[in-house]
C-alpha cells in the first residue's frame, strides 16, 4: 500500500512516516498541496504532511489547504522529534563559516534563528519547498559556499556533510504531522497508538459578544480537555476567523456529540476534522 509525504527523500516527513509506516511504499511529492491532492485524486490512500512545530508553530500551509481547498479527514498523526544540522558540501566543511547562503524550509530556518543570529550573520536565506530540498539543491552545486539545515537522513542522501549539529534553539524540538485519507478509516499500523485525538473546525457567528468564551464553556463544563486552540484567517474579510480546536480524546457517544450540538445552538458552524490515535516517535527510531 502506498503514502504519500512531503519530499524529496529525506524530509522529516519522510523520517517520521519510515518509522510508523515501515511496511508501506512511500511517494514522494514536491510541495504539501500535491500531497493532500494526490489522496484526494486516489493516486495514493495515504499521505502525511506537517501541521505544527514546538518552536516555530502550525504550518500554515496545511490547515489552509485542508480547510478552503482539499477537505480530508485526519486519519491519524506523528509526533516526532526534530534536530535540525548545519549541512554542506564536503569541500566546505572547513569554511563554513563564510557561507553565504542558507536554503531551506521556512520553518527549519525559524527554529534555528539564534544560531544564525550568533554564527552566521552575514548569510542570506533561500526559502524552498523543503529541508530535504534543500539539501539536494546544496549537493547538486557543490561550488557554490552555502548550506542546507536537515536531517542526517538528507545528509546520508545526498551526500553531505554536518558542519554543525543541533542547531535548532531549543532543546524540546517536536513536529506534529497528519495522516490523510479519502474517508474516516481505521489505520493500517502495527504498534498501539499512544492516545486519540479529534479535531474540530469552530466558525464562530457574527458579531456576538462573549461567542468565544460560550464555546470554550461548551468543553470546560463536560470537562472535555483542550490542547490546542487557534485561529486562522477564513479568507473571506478582515476580522473573520475560524478556530481549529483539538479535544484530547476519541470521539463518544454523549460529550463531543453534545459539545457540538450546543456550539451549533449558539449559531456556530462546525465541522469535524477528525477522531484519531496518535503515535509518538522515540528519538532512537529517526535517524
Ligand atoms: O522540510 C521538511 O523536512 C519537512 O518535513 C517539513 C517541516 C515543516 O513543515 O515543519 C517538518 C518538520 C520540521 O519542523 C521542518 C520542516
Amino acid at each position: 500500500m502506498k503514502i504519500g509525504y512531503l519530499g524529496p527523500m529525506g524530509t522529516f516527513t519522510h523520517a517520521a512516516v519510515e518509522a510508523v509506516f515501515p511496511h508501506m511504499e512511500s511517494v514522494p511529492y514536491h510541495t504539501i498541496p500535491q500531497c493532500m491532492d494526490a489522496v484526494r485524486d486516489g493516486d495514493v490512500p495515504f499521505a502525511v504532511v506537517p501541521l505544527e512545530n514546538a518552536l516555530e508553530g502550525s504550518v500554515n500551509l496545511t490547515i489552509d489547504y485542508l480547510i478552503h481547498e482539499c477537505n480530508l479527514p485526519i486519519v491519524g498523526e506523528i509526533i516526532a522529534p526534530i534536530e535540525q544540522h548545519l549541512l554542506v558540501h564536503p569541500s566546505h566543511l572547513d569554511d563554513w563559516k563564510h557561507i553565504k547562503c542558507i536554503y531551506s524550509h521556512s520553518h527549519a530556518i525559524a527554529q534555528c534563528h539564534k544560531f544564525l543570529h550568533r554564527h552566521l550573520k552575514h548569510a542570506t536565506y533561500e526559502y524552498v519547498t523543503s529541508t530535504s530540498a534543500a539539501a539536494k539543491y546544496v549537493s547538486e552545486h557543490p561550488k557554490e559556499n552555502i548550506a542546507a539545515i536537515g536531517n542526517r537522513l538528507a545528509a546520508k542522501q545526498y551526500g553531505l556533510a554536518i558542519a554543525k549539529e543541533n542547531i535548532h534553539d531549543y532543546d524540546y524540538n517536536h513536529t506534529r504531522f497528519i495522516v490523510l485519507h479519502r474517508e474516516r478509516c481505521t489505520l493500517p499500523v502495527g504498534e498501539k497508538e499512544d492516545g486519540f485525538k479529534t479535531t474540530l473546525m469552530v466558525m464562530l457567528p457574527k458579531d456576538q459578544a462573549g461567542a468565544l468564551h460560550q464555546v470554550l464553556s461548551a468543553f470546560a463544563w463536560r470537562k472535555l480537555n483542550l490542547t490546542k486552540i487557534e485561529s486562522r484567517p477564513a479568507k473571506t474579510g478582515l476580522g473573520n476567523y475560524f478556530f481549529i480546536i483539538d479535544i484530547d480524546q476519541k470521539m463518544d457517544d454523549v460529550l463531543i456529540p453534545g459539545a457540538i450540538a450546543e456550539l451549533e445552538a449558539l449559531g456556530c458552524t462546525v465541522q469535524l476534522l477528525g477522531s484519531y490515535p496518535y503515535y509518538t516517535v522515540k528519538k532512537t527510531s529517526l535517524v
